[in-house]
């Protein structure tokens, strides 16, 4: 299948496009080195690698691997079949790809090394005309195919190879928030691929489609509904829904990816019919047991649920006047016979509080709720954590509760889907805002304890751990709207696999795979990534106070927008200063929520991090950061080149017309254009805001309304 027809039919467009290789010369004769596939696995999974890598190639190099007897076996019904199937496998160069245990050539390649690659890594080597990929488990080796077309597709492309690979993190998961009417919370490239009109209805190419990209990335489980799930979704564990659900976890099996269900708390009550959800009572443990044996029944290797519990309205134990822990290891135990997962998000807080209270501090909730709660949960539970104290601002620093509980698995929590950072409208590589929390020193254990190594478990020694993130997908021909917010989805499974990554060979990786093996679009492709964040933190909220969008659906410049309200989200501005008093000493304490020197770090004028200033202190327009400048010249100047540098962007994407697909360009174009002037309106209403407020003029005389 050429690139044309794989376009044609899905009407899609993503990283695996496999684009034909330029010099085709060339092309035929590298092709020669995959002149054949083989297997003695006869596993689905193994099936998905051969088809995938026999598509890819084909693709790439215009000739498929022939497909060997064992593999065309393997290969079934739904799989490729070559047109000289008795091809014998072995004779000159060719793929052998599979598990060990059911390929004895591939034992015999690799020998005993093969041990270290765990449950999900595998080897490739690539020696003597043959290229191997060898796992201990069927996902393994799609993971190692998926690979070696990376690389492929990316340029590497080698006649030795000699690779290890296996995931940091053993969860590395994805939320969608999508609802059962076709919604999405937070969505913001149409509607949702799961549901429609109230029911659950996909299109299992598509679904397959996604599972695919997912997993080329190393995603390993998906949370399907909404954190918030409502009347309907709240039934998703009961019969009505379940043969549905376990036809999408059939599909994503096969790309070694587990299914979860956002659930309810009070589905006892809604759902079930009895008068209380109390996880103390014997009929609400025996009603969640029963959910459960239903479930497994249908998906025996279903994942677990994700639970949003007392948290924006949602009901959870507090109204019964139990805790966290009694809550999630009610749910706990009725999974953990089946060997299913309670993923319990730390995203508790008052949201109905007074703005004159200046005592409350969102930024505090969630390691004031759960830290004492430490060693209280089942192993079966791990703690879901946004990465920041607020809620996935541009600017936040680390949440404190990462790395602070030591008897507990907890996972980071990230935003790909761009609530806060632009809506996909404007370009926003998220990457390098996940790497600076990623690689953040927690200092749980001395010196030695960042974020990535808490997550992967190996800070506290804990079995379980990973990365959760919320997907940026939607039925949008190009799933994400802004064609570049792609990027965001890749790197995001990258990183959860190898957060040792780097944002810019993320991005390389990412450019070269969608866009083809142009060097001037992949360079400017990549260029633009990488300032994109920058360039999106210069014309929004300034030096980490965050927020100033408008209520509700959080488009937009406001600076007041959230400021007198509920929600904890203030940025405290007056004719003085602005910013956000969190000092233990003279504020609401929240820095000394850290550990170590962290804690003095934040809590001192003097070391806090100019980003992160108005976070942590309310300081006057005069005081002078680190850079030299002083805060209310500091918000314009980095106003005024935010703006002239989203106008460059525009700029630099005209130059690849003609060399993007013209879909691509023409959806991107529209978006650089709406965030160029859109940065301008940010602008002018910061700068206005504060120059009325402080009545200081820009030292530069440029134009302030
Ligand atoms: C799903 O609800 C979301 C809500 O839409 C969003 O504005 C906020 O960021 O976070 C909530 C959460 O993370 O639960």
């Amino acid at each position: 299948m050429n690139e044309q027809q794989q376009e044609g039919q899905a009407g899609y467009r993503a990283w695996l496009a496999y684009h034909p290789r330029m010099d085709s010369a060339a092309s035929k004769e590298e092709s020669l080195r995959y002149a054949w596939i083989a297997s003695d696995d006869r596993d689905d999974t193994v099936r998905a690698a051969i088809t995938e890598i026999v598509e890819g190639i084909g693709t790439m190099y215009g000739a498929a691997p022939r497909i060997s007897a064992t593999a065309t076996d393997a290969a079934g019904e739904n799989g490729p079949r070559d047109s000289e199937p008795n091809a014998a496998y072995g004779a000159g160069p060719g793929i052998l790809v599979g598990t060990f245990a059911a390929n004895e050539r591939l034992r015999d390649i690799f020998g005993v090394e093969v041990a270290e690659l765990g449950r999900e890594g595998f080897a490739i080597r690539a020696k003597d005309g043959v290229t191997a990929i060898g796992a201990h488990t069927p996902v393994g080796a799609l993971y190692g195919a998926f690979h070696l077309l990376r690389l492929l597709a990316t340029g590497i492309d080698e006649s030795e190879l000699e690779i290890v690979e296996r995931p940091a993190n053993k969860l590395r998961m994805i939320n969608q928030w999508d609802n059962i009417d076709g919604s999405i919370e937070r969505g913001y490239a149409g509607s949702s691929i799961f549901y429609k009109d109230d029911e659950i209805d996909f299109d299992p190419a598509r679904i397959r489609d996604y599972a695919r990209l997912l997993a080329s990335t190393g995603i390993n489980a998906i949370a399907i509904n909404n954190v918030n799930a409502h009347r309907l979704e709240s039934r998703f564990v009961t019969g009505d829904y379940l043969p549905r659900i376990a036809e999408l976890a059939a599909i994503f099996r096969v790309y070694g990816i587990r299914l979860l269900l956002s659930i309810n708390f009070a589905a006892p009550i809604e759902v079930g019919g009895l008068p209380t959800a109390d996880p103390l009572d014997a009929d609400v443990k025996r009603w969640w047991r029963e959910r459960a044996a239903d479930i497994y029944a249908a998906i025996p290797d279903f994942g677990g649920f994700l639970v949003k519990a007392d948290s924006e309205n949602r009901p959870g134990p507090f109204t019964y006047g139990r805790g966290h822990a009694e809550g999630a290891n009610m749910l706990a135990e009725a999974l953990e016979a089946h060997g299913g997962l309670v993923v319990w998000r730390c995203f508790v807080y008052n949201c109905k509080q007074d703005w004159r209270d200046r005592k409350t501090d969102r930024a505090r909730a969630a390691y004031d709720h759960f830290l004492p709660l430490d060693g209280a949960f089942r192993d079966n539970v791990v703690l879901q954590i946004k990465n920041g104290p607020m809620d996935f601002q541009v600017r936040e620093p680390v949440s404190p509760l990462l790395g602070a509980m030591e008897r507990t698995n907890q996972v980071v929590e990230f935003q790909i889907t761009q609530e806060y950072t632009g809506q996909q409208r404007h370009l926003c590589y998220l990457v390098p805002q996940w790497k600076t929390v990623l690689d953040f020193e927690t200092r749980a254990l001395g010196e030695a304890s960042p974020v990535k190594r808490v997550v992967d478990g190996s800070v506290h020694g804990r079995a379980l751990g990973g990365f959760a993130a919320v997907s940026n997908i939607g039925a949008d021909t190009n799933w994400t709207g802004h064609p570049l917010a792609q990027s965001n989805l890749y790197g995001y499974g990258r990183l959860a696999w190898n957060p040792e990554l780097s944002a810019e060979a993320i991005a390389e990786e990412w450019a070269l795979q969608t866009f083809g093996s142009n060097r001037q679009v992949a360079d400017a492709v990549v260029d633009m990534l990488m300032d994109s964040l920058d360039i999106y933190e210069s014309y929004t909220a300034p030096l980490g106070v965050g927020w100033m969008v408008n209520p509700n659906h959080h488009y937009g410049p406001n600076v007041d927008g959230y400021e007198y309200d509920k929600w904890g989200t203030y940025h405290f501005a007056d004719r003085d200063g602005v910013g956000v008093d969190r000092t233990v000493l003279s504020g609401t304490g929240y820095a000394g929520q850290y550990m170590g020197a962290n804690a003095g770090t934040y809590e001192s004028f003097a070391e806090c991090p100019d980003e992160l200033l108005l976070f942590f202190h309310h300081v006057p327009y005069g005081h002078r950061l680190k850079s030299g400048l002083t805060v209310i010249q500091h918000i314009y100047d980095t106003h005024f080149d935010g703006a002239l540098r989203a106008a460059g962007l525009a700029e630099r994407w005209a130059s690849l017309e003609g060399l993007v697909p013209a879909d691509d360009y023409d959806e991107a174009l529209a978006r650089f254009r709406e965030q160029a002037e859109h940065a301008k309106e940010w602008r002018d209403r910061i700068n206005t805001y504060f120059y009325r407020k402080s009545g200081v003029p820009d030292e530069r005389g440029r134009t302030i309304y």
